[in-house]
């Protein structure tokens, strides 16, 4: 069942002759439960596409689909709640003189949940972080502590889908594994859809099943991480990536690389 379809997707920025067009056309499906990565040059519209889905950019045109139903320019609140965003830097997404209760609390009052302080112990859990973190503040916290953190907000309203941009690039290298595991724990046990955009292909191949490499605000190709891990991507563009990527590919072309993470 697929649980994103986007059809002939375009998104543009800004009015009348300012008018930006930054996504050109793309179509995709995204199965329940899969992982499907963006990956492409600073500027390509990565982030563009998950704020359409998001509904943050509202200047978009083709079809959006959400879990079987069909999105208008206008959402419901529970339209809204089914997708969460999470961003690169957690100390920009969180409030930093709320706590992190407080943060957790937020979303639930907008949305008129019940059973909040239930709801804010069982996503602590779910995330690692021990029950008294609601009562620290964002600086009190670690970067990785800070990216679960974030990741607990975008649960909390029980999402079917998260749609990560570049979610573990500003932490150290030992704690991105840790987020990495994190994130593929909470796919399984809560049976989540992902978008993630990232410009590490080795972040891709570790935790997405296709990726969509990106240029200019268009698809070059759909390669699926079997491809990325055997080096037998089709486009020249997605080879250059590939070649740029710290140390993913390996010294002689189309040998398999044994280093990646499995
Ligand atoms: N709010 C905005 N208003 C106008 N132009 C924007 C806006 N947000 C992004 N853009 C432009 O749209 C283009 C695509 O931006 P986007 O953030 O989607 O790229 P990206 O592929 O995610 O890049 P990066 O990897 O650097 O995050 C860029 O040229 C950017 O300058």
């Amino acid at each position: 069942m697929s649980m994103i379809k986007a059809h002939h997707l375009a998104v543009s920025y800004g009015h009348g002759e300012t008018a930006l067009k930054v996504v050109k056309d793309v179509s995709f499906e995204v199965e329940k439960g899969e992982t499907f990565g963006l990956v492409g040059e600073s500027g390509c519209g990565k982030s563009t596409i998950l704020g359409a889905l998001a509904g943050r950019n509202k200047q978009w045109t083709g079809t959006i689909e959400i879990d079987g139903e069909t999105i208008g320019q206008k959402r419901t609140r529970a339209q809204l709640a089914k997708q969460q965003l999470v961003f690169q830097d957690p100390f920009g997404s969180i409030h930093p003189r709320h706590t992190i209760g407080r943060t957790l609390l937020e979303p639930l009052e907008i949305h008129g949940k019940d059973r909040r302080q239930e709801r804010i112990e069982k996503v602590l859990t779910d995330v690692g972080l021990p029950l008294n973190f609601r009562y620290r503040y964002p600086h009190q916290l670690s970067g990785g502590q800070r990216q679960r953190v974030a990741i607990a907000r975008a649960l909390i309203l029980e999402p079917k889908i998260l749609l990560l941009d570049e979610p573990t690039s500003a932490l150290d290298v030992s704690i991105q594994a840790e987020i990495l595991n994190l994130l593929k724990d909470l796919r399984q046990r809560e049976q989540l859809t992902y978008i993630l955009v990232s410009h590490d292909l080795a972040v891709v191949a570790h935790l997405c099943d296709r990726v969509a490499i990106m240029q200019s605000g268009g698809f070059v190709e759909v390669a699926t991480r079997q491809q990325l891990l055997e080096n037998t991507v089709e486009h020249p563009y997605t080879r250059i990536l590939m070649d740029g990527s710290r140390g993913y590919v390996s010294e002689k072309r189309n040998s398999r690389r044994e280093a990646l993470p499995a």
